[in-house]
């Protein structure tokens, strides 16, 4: 049974989800040396926002198949280092979307009207109604700082309660902005115009300190900041200061440079105009009942070999293709297989063309699983959909990707050309019905057969008496032919043929076959 490492706490409806397929272990609290250590045991690590996976765990996770991320942001897994091991990383798009919007709100709204400062004073005994006059947010500028699922949950609410909305987001068109009752602006402009800004954005090495001395300088003396997204795309040291300095009028903050926050952070002493949340953007009920059953489902999925369905570094697999693509992905992996066996040494070029009504979808998954199987001779188990693209780019092979709808021979068809230092082949493959996978050409020639485990391939020339030369051959090695096809352009001229066989072809039989009249060349594949 796999093991699952839970690290964080989750939602006992992601626990039970795991436990249908897996051995599941939930160790929160462990320190980075401790993750290393165990982490070998392991075929799946499920965290929130609490454990840095860092290069050294990922390297040390030789099991690892999977790390879920019970939320959105993944900046504390190492992409890249998981990326390269082949390690799929899934997070939940949209489990926390509401509950990380309303914490904004609430954070907005506290401020405002200094909720907690009134809190701790009626707590403390006291009745200080002319200590707290706060301002309301009717009719005032909201300026939001990214404009995707969250940001774009706070704009509809914000409107409703009677706000103007500025968005800064370079990704998205001023349509869509509009849409949601937002005008796209540029950051100086909003940071100038808002009464409220709001930040909704990853952090990135382009959003890190996004916000620091500089651009604070340009908010109004009675302007607020929220962050509910991530801990460094404000400089700290640099709010705190502006708003002792009376520069801002105060802020709200939820996530943090480094968290847990330090004892001796700026923010703490910057009194009442801050309010402060430990990371508690995600921490309603229902959306840790979300993430936990959204990741849970992923780890349990592919650990039975199924695809995730919001894998954040497998290139352009998206939930609602998957299913409509999977027989054309397997024909991709067949066919990438097979290519590498007929080009034999190093590919350098490949070729991937969609074909027909394949043409009109995603090319992205399709051209990874070419990848794969092209790899896989070389790499085995070692490549996946996760790293195909990396190590290819890592060979130097170059990948071209083209369409063609109008080649309508099958309904959607794959045609791979690799050149590489032997020479240059192709091959054509289609999905018949539902999934039935074919091999529709080799080096351009029509053939029309299954793959099968153990093949042999020659290019030889059409004559009398050839196949019945080659069967002599295989039946002296104690090779048994279950099918047999030739493809020809025409009558004794330049032909190919495909032979499916039930056994391995022995060492030495290739040399034998290239010494029979007539043959060109023979490979040996095995899918
Ligand atoms: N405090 C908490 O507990 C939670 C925090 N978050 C954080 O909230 C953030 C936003 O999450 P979602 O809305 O779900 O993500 P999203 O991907 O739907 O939206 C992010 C938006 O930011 C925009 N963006 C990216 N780089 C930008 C830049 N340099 N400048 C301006 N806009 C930029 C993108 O175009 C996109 O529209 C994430 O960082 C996530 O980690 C999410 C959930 C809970
Ligand atoms: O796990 C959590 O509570 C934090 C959620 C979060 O920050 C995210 O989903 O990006």
């Amino acid at each position: 049974m796999p093991k699952v490492l839970v690290s964080d706490p989750i939602d006992q409806a992601g626990i039970d989800i795991l436990s249908q397929v897996a051995q599941v272990d939930v160790n929160t609290g462990l320190s980075a040396a401790e993750l290393v250590r165990i982490i070998p045991e392991y075929d799946a690590l499920m965290i929130r926002s609490g454990t840095q996976v860092t290069k050294e765990i990922i390297e040390a996770g030789n099991l690892l198949k999977i790390i879920g991320r019970a939320g959105v942001g993944v900046d504390n897994v190492d992409v890249p280092a998981a990326t390269r091991k082949g390690i799929v990383v899934v997070n939940s798009p949209e489990g926390n979307t509401i509950a990380a919007a309303e914490h904004a709100i609430a954070m907005m709204l506290s401020m405002s009207r200094h909720i907690p400062e009134a809190n701790a004073s009626v707590k403390s005994g006291k009745w200080e109604r002319n200590r707290f006059i706060g301002v309301e947010v009717y009719k005032k500028t909201l300026g939001i700082v990214g404009l995707g699922k969250i940001g774009s949950h706070f704009a509809a609410s914000a409107k409703a309660m009677g706000m103007k909305l500025l968005a800064y987001d370079p990704f998205i068109s001023a349509e869509r902005a509009e849409q949601l009752g937002c005008r796209l602006v540029e950051l100086e402009l909003l940071m100038r115009e808002s009464d409220y800004i709001t930040l909704h954005i990853p952090k990135t090495p382009e959003t890190k300190h996004l916000i620091n001395a500089e651009v604070l300088s340009k908010m109004k003396p009675t302007a607020r900041i929220i962050n509910c997204a991530r801990g460094g795309i404000i400089d700290e040291a640099a709010l705190a200061e502006a708003i002792k300095e009376g520069k801002i009028a105060g802020a709200a903050i939820d996530v943090y440079e480094h968290e847990p926050l330090e004892a001796d952070s700026p923010l703490r002493s910057v009194g009442q105009n801050i309010v402060l949340t430990p990371h508690l953007g995600a921490s309603t009920a229902e959306a840790q009942v979300n993430v936990a059953i959204d990741v849970a489902e992923q780890i349990r999925d592919v650990l039975l070999g199924l695809p995730a369905r919001s894998a954040v570094n497998i290139p352009g697999i998206f939930p609602d293709s998957i299913e409509k693509l999977k027989p054309y992905l397997q024909l991709a992996e067949t066919l990438g297989n097979l290519v590498s066996q007929l080009a034999g040494g190093r590919v350098d070029y490949l070729n991937v063309q969609l074909q027909g009504e394949l043409a009109n979808n995603q090319s992205q998954p399709v051209v990874v699983a070419a990848l794969k199987g092209l790899l896989s001779q070389a790499l085995r188990e070692r490549v996946n959909y996760v790293n195909a693209s990396i190590e290819a780019k890592e060979r130097g092979i170059r990948v071209v990707e083209t369409r063609d709808a109008s080649i309508r021979d099958y309904t959607g068809s794959l045609h791979l050309m690799a050149k590489g230092t032997l020479g240059e082949h192709t091959v054509t493959g289609a999905v018949l019905g539902e999934n039935e996978i074919r091999i529709t050409s080799v080096d351009d020639f029509p053939v029309n057969v299954s793959p099968t485990h153990h093949m042999l391939f020659t290019l030889h020339r059409d004559m009398p008496g050839i196949i019945g030369k080659i069967g002599s051959q295989l039946g002296s090695f104690n090779v048994n032919i279950a099918s047999m096809q030739v493809g020809r352009k025409i009558v004794r001229g330049d032909a190919v043929m495909v032979l499916s066989l039930d056994d391995p072809l022995p060492e030495g039989i290739l040399a034998e076959i290239i010494k029979v009249p007539g043959i060109r060349d023979a490979y040996t594949v095995n899918l």
